[in-house]
């Protein structure tokens, strides 16, 4: 089944197999929990569907509802994993993938819930939710985990407020600052950024997680949380990318940011990218986010719009500033928005290069990626059981196309990169380290060629 690392020197892939993991656990209580609020959400919006869509929408609410709980059965009962059926634009490449398991685990039956990789079926799980949607045309569009996304949003205006006050004080007198000063403010906004990804709503199956107080202040006391902290090669990257080019003028500087999730991880993220711009640090930002509803609370493309149009509207003068510049940027060109499938595919990234060859190139054409979040940590290391002093170069087995940077927070059971003996210091002090989301790394890695 999983790979032998002993013959092929790649760790095996997590899997709920494994009793007592804590991809046991996810398969076994989280997922569930999550697919029960997915039903009572679209239940409590039965009469939103009436007013929309008359009895059509109550039919399709119904059908819904009963295909999701099905797949909660068969999740619960360790039901081979099925192919889709619902001819979307990703549904080959699904079920190809779901093929590929079959051949790797020897037989139909095996490819199931508690068997199969653990990234694969949790990745499978939200795609199930949007084929019981999509075959239910009236209400295909419908954002199960919208109102959990806005609310967290809200929740966390404070420190927004907070947040966009900071970064448009910093712009107001950008031109005057010394190199140090610049380095200083990058380096508070790539930590607001990082610690931003606390803020997800999937590790707590939904519940609040928005963040209450200004993040800014709590930066000093986070900082022994920080396992691995290549911020410097972040930094230097920024810099050796401001060469000139052939015909002795500068090239544009392009980052990439794969978005993780909205709320206030999302407006950490968008400040940051405003800092890189107005700083000079780069020229352009290219957002990547997901193209249907994802882990609960990741971003789409509504989601981003919807959040710069909010803080545009905002009642908060330095918040509004800043939505406006937001807004600028994106008809100006400067900030653009993308949603290839492939980030709402179960691959590792290793595969990218062979299974999604556009967007690898796309990414090569960056000077920096920056990586937001775990399950994006999760691709990047292949989500398997690496022992935790291997590289991170070793364990993205061959994916690179640009300088790239890890932003995470800890909370899933993997995580490589460490000094020896670190591991086990912190699995003594905090036995669930790598799953609370109370540590985080800041992971970098450059292609040979960029050295
Ligand atoms: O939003 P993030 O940082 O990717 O976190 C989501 C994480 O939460 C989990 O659902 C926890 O199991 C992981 O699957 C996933 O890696
Ligand atoms: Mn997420």
């Amino acid at each position: 089944m999983a790979a032998d690392p002993s013959v092929t020197g790649v760790a095996p892939s997590l899997s709920a197999g494994v009793v007592g993991s804590f991809a046991y656990f996810t398969v076994k209580d989280r997922l569930p929990t999550i697919l029960t609020k997915v039903i009572d959400t679209i239940h409590r919006n039965k009469n939103k569907f009436f007013e929309e869509y008359g009895e059509k929408g109550i039919e399709a609410e119904k059908q819904t509802i009963s295909l999701l709980s099905k797949l909660r059965n068969e999740l619960q009962t360790d039901k081979p994993v099925l192919a889709l059926t619902d001819g979307l634009q990703d549904t080959q490449s699904w079920n190809q993938y779901l093929q590929r398991q079959q051949i790797l685990q020897g037989d139909q039956e095996s490819v199931s819930w508690f068997k199969s990789p653990w990234l694969y079926v949790e990745c499978y799980m939200y795609r199930k939710i949007q084929e019981a949607l999509w075959l239910n045309p009236p209400i295909s569009d419908y954002d199960v985990f919208n109102e959990g996304k806005t609310q967290s949003f809200f929740e966390s205006q404070k420190a927004v407020m907070a947040l966009c006050t900071y970064v448009e004080g910093v712009k107001k007198c950008i031109k005057e600052l010394s190199r140090n000063q610049i380095f200083e403010h990058f380096i508070k906004l790539l930590l607001v950024s990082l610690w931003g990804n606390k803020c997800d709503l999937s590790i707590s199956a939904g519940q609040d997680n928005s963040q209450k107080t200004s993040p800014l202040d709590s930066l000093n006391s986070l900082q022994p949380f920080i396992l691995v902290d290549d911020s410097n090669m972040v930094w230097s990257t920024l810099l050796s990318a401001q060469r000139p080019g052939q015909s002795g003028k500068a090239t544009p500087v392009r980052v990439d940011m794969v978005l993780d999730n909205a709320g206030f991880e999302l407006v950490t993220d968008l400040v940051l990218a405003d800092f890189l711009v107005s700083s000079g640090l780069a020229n352009e930002i290219h957002f990547h986010g997901k193209s249907f509803p994802w882990f609960v609370s990741d971003v789409t493309a509504n989601d981003f719009q919807w959040t710069i149009r909010q803080t545009l509207a905002a009642n908060h003068m330095w918040m509004s500033k800043s939505g406006v510049k937001w807004q600028g940027y994106l008809k100006e060109g400067v900030w653009c928005y993308h949603d290839h499938p492939f980030w709402t595919q179960p691959h590792e990234f290793s595969d990218m290069a062979a299974d999604a060859p556009d967007l690898y190139a796309t990414l090569q054409g960056a000077d920096l990626v920056l990586f937001k979040g775990d399950l994006n940590y999760r691709k990047l290391t292949g989500d398997r059981d690496w022992d935790h002093t291997v590289g991170f170069d070793t364990a993205l087995r061959g994916f690179a196309p640009a300088p790239l940077c890890s932003l995470r927070t800890l909370k899933a059971n993997v995580q490589v990169g460490l000094q020896p003996g670190q591991a086990e210091k912190l699995a003594s002090q905090d036995p669930d380290w790598m799953t609370c989301g109370k540590y985080a790394v800041i992971q970098f890695y450059t292609p040979e060629s960029e050295q």
